[in-house]
């Protein structure tokens, strides 16, 4: 069994309400997980398993309730050596080059920290999909499956 720390960035809830749903399938799964919208730096480095769920805001802007997190991690930067994490990037593809920034920073940011990418970040975009659990519920599923032990 393992243990998922879900840190969520999101402006209006839409991340939040999908964080909501992951934690749900991974406790059926038979895993544990928590929800984490105020996150502190000691909540990402005591966290066994990682999953970042964020939306964009802005300009590829990580939106202000995970802002902290991702400013503390870059000026402190410790490092997650082998932490097994994940990425679950919500944007909107009309916004062009900034195209789930947040996600993409996070990501970039985890990996500097030697923390371990489990699978492929995924990117949801609001131009075609809707509704995002259809496209998380099979990425989530797969994403269980390689996270290690
Ligand atoms: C003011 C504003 C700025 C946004 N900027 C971006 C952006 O730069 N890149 C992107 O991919 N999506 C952008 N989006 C789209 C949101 O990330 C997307 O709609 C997301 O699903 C919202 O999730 P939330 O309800 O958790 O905030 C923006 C949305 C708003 C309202």
């Amino acid at each position: 069994m393992a243990h998922i720390s879900i840190f969520v960035g999101t402006v209006n809830g839409g991340a939040e309400r999908l964080s909501d749903d992951i934690a749900a399938t991974i406790k059926q799964a038979g895993h544990s997980a928590a929800v984490i919208t105020e996150a502190s730096l000691d909540d990402i480095k005591n966290a066994s398993n990682i999953l970042i769920v964020t939306s964009t805001t802005g300009q590829g802007d990580v939106p202000s309730n995970l802002a902290g997190l991702y400013y503390a991690l870059n000026s402190s930067f410790p490092m997650l050596t082998d932490k097994p994490f994940g990425v679950v990037a919500m944007g909107d593809r009309s916004y062009g080059d900034t195209f789930c920034g947040a996600g993409r920073s996070f990501d970039e940011l985890l990996r500097d920290l030697q923390a371990k990418p489990v699978g492929n970040r995924l990117e949801i975009d609001a131009c075609e999909d809707f509704e995002p659990w259809p496209v998380t519920e099979p990425w989530l599923k797969a994403w269980l499956e390689k996270l290690p032990g």
